[in-house]
């Protein structure tokens, strides 16, 4: 089944200027979603990305929005996708996020779940089912808000194209080896994790990924091929762009 049959809406995009304004009005979007969320269930859940823009909202987040009426207490944390390096690696997604001042937006440590590397546990696959366990003891229900970063080849989370753990099905989480992009090992959300989420954002920005982002919104693309044309909220899909990586989009 795709996105479309579940109803999913069709994506909306919205190009801003400039790298930074993108995160700006990104993470000012942010404290809305959260905020509507905590008013409907008490507790906000929203997945986080790493990569430049997944911490520049960050940085964002921390400036004026961060002392926005937010219970950031309230707010559960998870990522897409990590790689698999001990825990304070600079290359971590989490440690990224965190340098960008994370920590500082008061949120409660039990509800961060980050993704086990190999400090504490032996393989990929062994960190791939201890998050499916957490995701389960914690988040049964949807994602509020799925932030999502695209790379060059259309890669999103750590699904990258003609890989085989695309492939993965009926479990949350996936290992990935030989992953063409360093570190070669990692762990994802499948493909049938990251559809339940209600709203799903793609921050996007540079030349580099323009030619990745008009693919992905061209009807008809395979996710075998792009990745990043799959992933759809049940109740949006924003594509939130700078003019540089909305340069191929009619
Ligand atoms: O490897 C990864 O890349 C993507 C995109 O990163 P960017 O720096 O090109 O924006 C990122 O979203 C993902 O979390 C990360 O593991």
């Amino acid at each position: 089944m795709t996105a479309d049959d579940r109803g999913a809406p069709e994506p909306a995009v919205v190009i801003h200027p400039g790298k930074q304004s993108l995160a700006d009005a990104a993470a000012a979007r942010l404290v809305v979603a959260l905020l509507d969320a905590q008013g409907v269930s008490g507790e906000a859940q929203v997945v986080l990305t790493g990569g430049s823009l997944g911490s520049e909202i960050i940085r964002s987040l921390t400036g004026v929005l961060g002392r926005s009426a937010v219970d950031w207490r309230r707010v559960r944390v998870w990522w897409g996708d990590e790689r698999f390096l001990p825990r304070g690696h600079a290359d971590r997604n989490d440690t990224q996020n965190d340098e960008a001042g994370l920590s500082s937006l008061g949120l409660d440590a039990t509800k961060v779940h980050r993704v086990p590397g190999p400090d504490e546990v032996d393989t990929p696959e062994a960190s791939a089912d201890a998050y499916a366990e957490t995701l389960a003891r914690h988040g049964a229900a949807a994602f509020d808000v799925l932030i999502l970063g695209v790379g060059p080849d259309g890669h999103v989370a750590s699904l990258f194209p003609h890989h085989d753990a695309q492939r993965a099905t009926g479990t949350p989480t996936v290992a990935v080896h030989h992953s063409p992009k360093p570190p070669p090992e990692r762990v994802s959300l499948t493909f049938e994790r990251l559809a339940q989420a209600r709203e799903t954002w793609f921050l996007v920005a540079g030349e580099d990924k323009a030619d990745a982002v008009a693919a992905a919104l061209r009807p008809g693309t395979d996710r075998w091929d792009v990745p990043a044309s799959a992933p759809r909220g049940t109740e949006a899909t924003r594509w939130l762009l700078d003019t540089a990586a909305g340069a191929g989009l009619s």
